[in-house]
């Protein structure tokens, strides 16, 4: 049963998801779990397979072990395996065998498959933390470190309860589909978590007969979630009105093109832009269709500010003031999907928002500057940097100096579009 132990955990088999790592103590929230170390990080290229394989090469035995006793899971079938075999058979060739230690083909697509099912941030793999199940409502958080990674936990949690992370980026805030089709493609399973299993409310809309549209659109109100709104995917829980076949239609080919455009390598912003706009009259703030569309676009705006910020400048007001507006759905729409999912999803927008209000200078946009650090502070206090956390005290206070906040400038994990993060875990 149990192969490796700490005080903090144990490693069990479960039917449902093979090995797994329990809490053995209840801890508080941002408490330390464990601290890991990393095989031989491989360069982030394209070219992932021969990446892996040269990482592999360099390994000593006990991590060539270590990294052959991990879990695989691509069915043979998979399209994904021809590839890795001809990639791992264009390596052998340009790297023939010089002792006994170089590895064999079948060694190598054997640890390119495992590598596929159990990388990290970096690609990465780390010998415990690969033990560590998906959950798509997480209690633990993977932090990526100098010479490895630590896990801390999200919230208090139980002697006895499994330990999980999210391995799906920024589309843990996405709906059960589209979720359990990445997970599906790139991790090869179907979730079996119980957000999985219950009705989601984060692609529901709002229903059609309680917010009739005007000329297709949703009023004001409810595009920006000022008045009580009734969502459905299917059926209203107040009128019982079911959802048109039209509507339900729009809706999906709505989520379909949102979800091309974040995964685009392009990154084309008018199209993320336009998208997003008819996602919020549609579909409303609460869809997450609009927040992702919109976190991509407050996200480009914010490198922006911070461009303007490092000349020592304050950012343009009006745009500011539009980040603010959508920064702040974004930040309703994390939280109501997770608890303290807002500062998961854009701490680090938040901050620059904080920046960039402080540096306006006056009175009420650095008092409103300092709610936003406020927001930010509630998720760097427990995870975040030390450069991060200096910065985010001082616009606490109400202090803005341009070039000690460049310091502290850390845009880990949600500084990315989406699709770069989806191959992290
Ligand atoms: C990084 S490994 C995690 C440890 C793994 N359970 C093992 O046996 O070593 C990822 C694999 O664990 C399984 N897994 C992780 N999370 C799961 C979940 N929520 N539901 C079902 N299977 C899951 C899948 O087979 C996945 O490919």
């Amino acid at each position: 049963m149990a192969s490796t132990e700490s005080p903090n955990y144990v490693q069990k088999t479960t039917p449902k998801s093979g090995e797994s790592l329990f809490y053995t103590c209840s801890l508080p929230k941002a408490a330390l779990i464990f601290e890991d170390s990393s095989f031989p990080a491989p360069q982030v290229t394209d070219d992932w397979v021969a990446d892996y394989c040269e990482a592999y090469a360099e390994c000593n035995e006990e991590e060539r072990e270590l990294w052959n006793d991990l879990c695989c899971s691509i069915p043979p079938s998979h399209s994904l395996n021809p590839m890795i075999e001809t990639g791992c058979k264009e390596y052998i060739d340009s790297h023939p065998p010089t002792s006994e230690l170089s590895p064999t083909l079948q060694e190598l697509i054997n640890a390119v498959k495992i590598a596929r099912c159990n990388s990290f941030t970096s690609r990465n793999i780390h010998p415990v933390t690969s033990r560590v199940n998906h959950s798509c409502t997480p209690n633990a958080l993977y932090l990526p470190t100098p010479t490895g990674c630590s896990l801390r936990t999200l919230k208090p949690v139980q002697a006895g309860e499994e330990i999980t992370i999210s391995y799906l980026g920024i589309y843990l805030f996405a709906s059960n589909g589209l979720r359990n089709s990445i997970l599906l493609s790139e991790k090869f399973f179907t979730c079996q978590c119980p957000r999985c299993s219950s009705i989601p409310n984060e692609n529901s809309v709002p229903c059609e007969k309680c917010h009739p549209r005007i000329s297709g659109g949703l009023p004001e109100d409810v595009e920006f979630e000022d008045a009580p709104v009734n969502y459905t995917v299917a059926i209203c829980p107040k009128c019982n009105d079911v959802l048109s076949p039209a509507a339900t239609s729009l809706r999906q080919k709505l989520e379909e093109k949102s979800t091309a455009a974040l995964r685009s390598e392009e990154n084309d912003m008018d199209v993320i832009r336009e998208i997003h706009e008819v996602c919020s009259q549609v579909l409303g703030a609460k869809h997450y269709s609009t927040a992702l569309t919109g976190l991509t676009i407050v996200d480009s705006m914010c490198l922006e500010f911070n461009r303007v910020m490092i000349l020592g400048q304050a950012p343009e007001e009006l745009e500011l003031a539009e980040c603010v507006d959508t920064l702040t759905r974004i930040f309703q729409f994390a939280e109501g999907v997770i608890e303290g999912g807002g500062g998961m999803m854009c701490y680090s927008q938040c901050l620059t928002v904080a920046r960039g209000l402080g540096c306006l200078g006056d009175e009420k946009s650095v008092a409103f500057g300092k709610v936003w650090a406020e927001k930010a502070w509630k998720f760097l206090e427990g995870f975040g940097e030390e450069g991060e956390k200096k910065v985010c005290l001082k616009l606490m206070e109400g202090k803005v100096e341009h070039m000690e906040l460049l310091e502290g400038k850390g845009d880990r994990e949600t500084s990315e579009k989406p699709s770069k993060k989806m191959r992290k875990k």
